[in-house]
C-alpha cells in the first residue's frame, strides 16, 4: 500500500470509528437519556487530551471548555471505559455516597497492588477498611508522633542542614516515605524503606500505565517493582507472624502484628498475602500524596512573607514551652491551627489527587441522565475547589478562608474525597505535615531558585525542575530549640 492510500486509510478511519462508534452507542442504549457529549476513539477517548491537560496544567480549562459545551453532566471515555464527568457539590456527594456505585482503580494497579481494600468488596470490604482505618485513626497516631519526629530531624539533619540549596520533590518524597515506613514497620523501618524506596516510585509511577507486560514498559517495571517489594514484605510479615505467636511482639508494634491481632479476635480473615497487599496500598497511597503537601506548602511560604511570619510564630510559641530536644506531642500538634489553614488553602490550590472515580454497578439516574451500569462516573476537585461561587477569589492564595470552616459549604472542599471512601489517611497526612513544617521554618529561610517555575501534574502535581530552593539556616539564637 503506497504512503498516500496509508494516509488516506487512517484518515477514513479517524472519520469512521468515532461515527460508528456512536451509532452503535445510539443503538445499545436507544431507550435511554444518555448525557451529552462523546465517546472519542474506543479505548483511547478523551485520554490523551485529559492527561495532557493534566501535564500542561491547564485541566481546569479543561473542564470548563466541557462544562460550556456540554453542561455540567456529559459522557466521555477516559482510561479504557464509558465515563461521566459530573460536576458541582452535589456530584461530589453523589459519586462519594452512592452506594451504587464501586470504587474503580486501573488495570494497571490492581496488577500492581494486588488484593487489597481497593478491590474487595461486601462485608469483606467494611472489615478491611475498618482494620486500616483503625491503625490510622488519631489515638494510634499519638503513640507514633515521637516517631514522626525523629524521622523529621533525621532528615533535616542528613539532607538540609549544611546545604546552601537543594531539590524539594525528592527529598519531601524520601522523607514522607521513610516516615510511613517507620509508623508500619516499628524498629526496623530503617532499612526496609532503604531497601523499598526506589521500588515504589516505580510501582506507583506504573499504576496509570497501559497494563501490557512488554519488556522495558513503565508497566512491565512496575511489575517486577512490585515483585521485589511483595517477597520483601512477606518475608518480614511472616516473621512478626511467628514472633507474635511465641509472645515476641505486641499488637502496638507495627502493622503486621496489628493486623495479626485484629485477624485472632475474629475482625478481618485477611491471609499473610492479603495483608502485605493492603501495606503495599497504604505506603503508595500515602507517601507521594502528602509530599506533593509539603512541597507545595514550601513553594507557596517561598512568595507569602507574612503568612510564613504567622506561622513561625505560631511554632516559636510552641517550641517556647518545650525543653531542648524534647520531641513534639499531640497537643503540640493540635495547637498548629494557624499551619493547618495554610496547609489546607494549599491543598485547595494543588489537591494531590485529581479526581475520584466509581463504576456503576447497575443502570442509574444523575439529574435526569441514565448512566448505564459499567460505566465509570468521574468528579475532579479542583472544580469545586477553584469555584468562585464556594471560594471567593480563588486563585488568591489566603489561608484566612479556613478561619470560618462552617462558612464552606459540604462537599466543596475535597482533598480527602468523602463518604465511605474518604481517605483514612488524612490524619497521618495531617500529622506528619505539620511535624515537618515545625522544623521546616523554625531551622530556615528560603528563596525559591526559578521564581516562575511551573508544575505539571503527572497524575499529582510537580514543580517540573522538582523545586529547587537556596536555603538559609537560622542563627542558633532564632531556632534555639529547634
Ligand atoms: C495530603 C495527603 C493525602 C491526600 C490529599 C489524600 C487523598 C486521598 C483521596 C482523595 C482518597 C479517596 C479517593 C477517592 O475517593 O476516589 C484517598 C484514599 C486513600 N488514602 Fe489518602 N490521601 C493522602 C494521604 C494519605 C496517607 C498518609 C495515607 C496512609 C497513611 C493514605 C491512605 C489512603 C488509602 C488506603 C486510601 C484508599 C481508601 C479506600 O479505598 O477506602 N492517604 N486519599
Amino acid at each position: 500500500m503506497s504512503m498516500d492510500s496509508s494516509m488516506l486509510l487512517a484518515l477514513l478511519l479517524a472519520l469512521f470509528i468515532p461515527i460508528l462508534l456512536h451509532l452503535v452507542t445510539r443503538r445499545k442504549y436507544s431507550s435511554y437519556n444518555l448525557p451529552p457529549g462523546s465517546l472519542g476513539f474506543p479505548l483511547i477517548g478523551q485520554s490523551i487530551s485529559l492527561l495532557r491537560a493534566l501535564r500542561n496544567n491547564t485541566d481546569y480549562q479543561w473542564y470548563q471548555d466541557r462544562i460550556k459545551k456540554y453542561g455540567p453532566v456529559s459522557k466521555m471515555s477516559v482510561f479504557g471505559s464509558p465515563t461521566v464527568l459530573l460536576t458541582g457539590p452535589a456530584a461530589n456527594h453523589f459519586v462519594f455516597s452512592n452506594q451504587d456505585l464501586i470504587f474503580t482503580q486501573t488495570k494497571a494497579a490492581n496488577a500492581l497492588i494486588g488484593r487489597s481494600l481497593l478491590t474487595v468488596s461486601g462485608e469483606e470490604l467494611k472489615q478491611v477498611r475498618s482494620a486500616v482505618q483503625s491503625y490510622l485513626r488519631p489515638d494510634v497516631l499519638s503513640k507514633f508522633i515521637w516517631k514522626m519526629d525523629e524521622e523529621v530531624r533525621k532528615h533535616i539533619d542528613q539532607n538540609w542542614v549544611g546545604h546552601k540549596t537543594v531539590t524539594v520533590v525528592p527529598l519531601a518524597r524520601r522523607l514522607t516515605f521513610n516516615i510511613i515506613c517507620s509508623v508500619l514497620f516499628g524498629q526496623e523501618a530503617g532499612p526496609i524503606s532503604e531497601t523499598m524506596a526506589t521500588d515504589f516510585g516505580t510501582l506507583v509511577q506504573a499504576t496509570l500505565s497501559i497494563p501490557v507486560n512488554i519488556p522495558f514498559t513503565n508497566f512491565n517495571k512496575g511489575l517486577r517493582a512490585s515483585r521485589r517489594i511483595r517477597k520483601f514484605l512477606r518475608q518480614i510479615a511472616r516473621e512478626r507472624e511467628a514472633a507474635w505467636k511465641q509472645g515476641h511482639c505486641s499488637s502496638a508494634d507495627d502493622f503486621f502484628t496489628y493486623m495479626f491481632a485484629l485477624r485472632s479476635q475474629g475482625t478481618h480473615f485477611l491471609t499473610v498475602e492479603d495483608i502485605v497487599d493492603n501495606a503495599i496500598l497504604i505506603l503508595g497511597a500515602g507517601y507521594e500524596t502528602s509530599s506533593v503537601l509539603i512541597t507545595f506548602l514550601l513553594r507557596y511560604l517561598a512568595n507569602e512573607p507574612d503568612i510564613l511570619g504567622k506561622m513561625t510564630e505560631e511554632h516559636e510559641e510552641i517550641a517556647r514551652n518545650k525543653r531542648p530536644n524534647e520531641p513534639l506531642t499531640w497537643d503540640d500538634v493540635s495547637r498548629m491551627k494557624y499551619t493547618w489553614k495554610v496547609a489546607m488553602e494549599t491543598l485547595r490550590t494543588v489537591p494531590p489527587i485529581f479526581g475520584s472515580f466509581r463504576t456503576t454497578i447497575k443502570d442509574i439516574e444523575y439529574q435526569g441522565y441514565h448512566i448505564p451500569k459499567g460505566w465509570q462516573v468521574f468528579t475532579a476537585q479542583i472544580l469545586t475547589h477553584l469555584d468562585p461561587k464556594f471560594f471567593y477569589d480563588p486563585r488568591k492564595f489566603d489561608p484566612a478562608r479556613f478561619h470560618n470552616q462552617s462558612s464552606i459549604p459540604p462537599y466543596c472542599f475535597v482533598p480527602f474525597g468523602g463518604g465511605p471512601r474518604m481517605c483514612p489517611g488524612n490524619e497521618f497526612a495531617r500529622t506528619e505535615t505539620l511535624v515537618a513544617m515545625h522544623y521546616l521554618v523554625r531551622q530556615f529561610r528560603w528563596k525559591l531558585c526559578c521564581k516562575e517555575e511551573n508544575y505539571r501534574k503527572d497524575p499529582t502535581p510537580m514543580p517540573v525542575l522538582g523545586l529547587p530552593i537556596e536555603l538559609e539556616a537560622k542563627s542558633p539564637s532564632e531556632c534555639a530549640r529547634a
